[in-house]
């Protein structure tokens, strides 16, 4: 269901216009503690009326750490991904736990959630074209993501776009003017406009290229190192995962069936599921795709 529910500017999670003066009712979350796990996930239950679509999943997350969530359609990933992001659509019924940054996100009042989103936590879907508002230039996308002063704006739009390695210029350009791969290093820096420690990605590339995929791929294993940012990455693309993540969890069913170093569960794969996805990805791939050199220069042609 990657992309479902992600509408314009969803990724950075722009709150009502005001919300910004502190609620008293909500925890001061630079009180976090820096040894709490970015994420964790206890028990976790989604229901759609009488359908579990996610059963008992449990997992978590440390700081700085990249964790893949694999398997077939409809296991239940884009689900989890959601309800850790305190996103599911009305219909859905949560049980268990989810913690962002040792903040609780399950069937707490959105307000609470939403501060939570965008700084402690983002989410970049699959498709850059829906999630970007086609009607707004993309400086201004990235501006209003990172929800800065007016003064600061500019020089902020500015440093996202470098970090993202996109031309200063991509700015002005409205997302009818951009490539698939410019798009989506675009809604990488609305993703990573509020500095989170905890990105989480639903199949961010499926919609380009094998090239220009590799490159993004790239860019956001760099951009997470140099930055220490944990990552929940979510992909059918098992040569993905294993280049971008130390650590997968195979889900079949709505539960999590497998989850260890990822070089240790597709060398030596416990569960029939996470041999049943190996055998279907192509195993003899693994270890000999070729790199592809680092991302080319900024504003390169993509
Ligand atoms: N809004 C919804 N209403 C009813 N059922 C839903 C809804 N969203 C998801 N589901 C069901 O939940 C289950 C898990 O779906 P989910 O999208 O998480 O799978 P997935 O593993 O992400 O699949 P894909 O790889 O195709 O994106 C599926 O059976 C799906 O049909």
């Amino acid at each position: 269901m990657s992309g479902r529910d992600g509408g314009p500017g969803r990724a950075a999670d722009p709150e009502a216009p005001g919300s910004k003066a502190p609620d008293p009712e909500v925890p001061d979350l630079e009180a976090a503690d820096p040894e709490v796990p970015d994420l964790e996930v206890a028990g976790l239950g989604v229901r759609f009326g009488g359908t579990a679509a996610v059963s008992g999943v449990s997992f978590a997350l440390a700081p700085g750490e990249r964790a893949g969530l694999i398997g077939e359609s409809g296991c239940g990933k884009s689900v989890t991904a959601l309800a850790v992001m305190g996103l599911l659509p009305s219909g859905a019924r949560a049980e268990g736990r989810v913690r962002i940054a040792g903040r609780p996100v399950l069937n707490r009042p959105d307000r609470e959630v939403a501060r939570l989103r965008g700084t402690r936590a983002a989410m970049m879907f699959q498709e850059p074209r829906s999630a970007l508002d086609p009607l707004k230039r993309a400086g201004r996308q990235v501006a209003l993501a990172a929800r800065v002063p007016r003064s600061e704006a500019r020089a902020r739009v500015r440093e996202l776009l470098e970090l993202v390695e996109l031309d200063p210029d991509t700015a002005r350009a409205y997302p009818h003017q951009l490539s698939g791969g410019q798009l989506q290093r675009v809604l990488l820096a609305v993703t990573l406009a509020r500095d989170p420690r905890l990105l989480i990605c639903d199949e961010p590339t499926t919609a380009l290229d094998a090239l220009v995929q590799r490159r993004v791929l790239d860019l956001i294993r760099r951009i997470c190192a140099a930055r220490g940012t944990t990552l929940l990455f979510i992909s059918h693309d098992l040569a993905v995962v294993s280049d971008l993540c130390e650590r997968v969890m195979v889900m079949d069913g709505g539960r999590i069936v497998e989850d260890g170093r990822t070089a240790e569960v597709f060398a030596a794969p416990a569960h029939d599921r996470t041999r049943a996805l190996l055998a279907a990805g192509d195993l003899a791939a693994f270890g000999h795709r070729e790199r592809v050199p680092v991302v080319p220069a900024a504003g390169a042609e993509e």
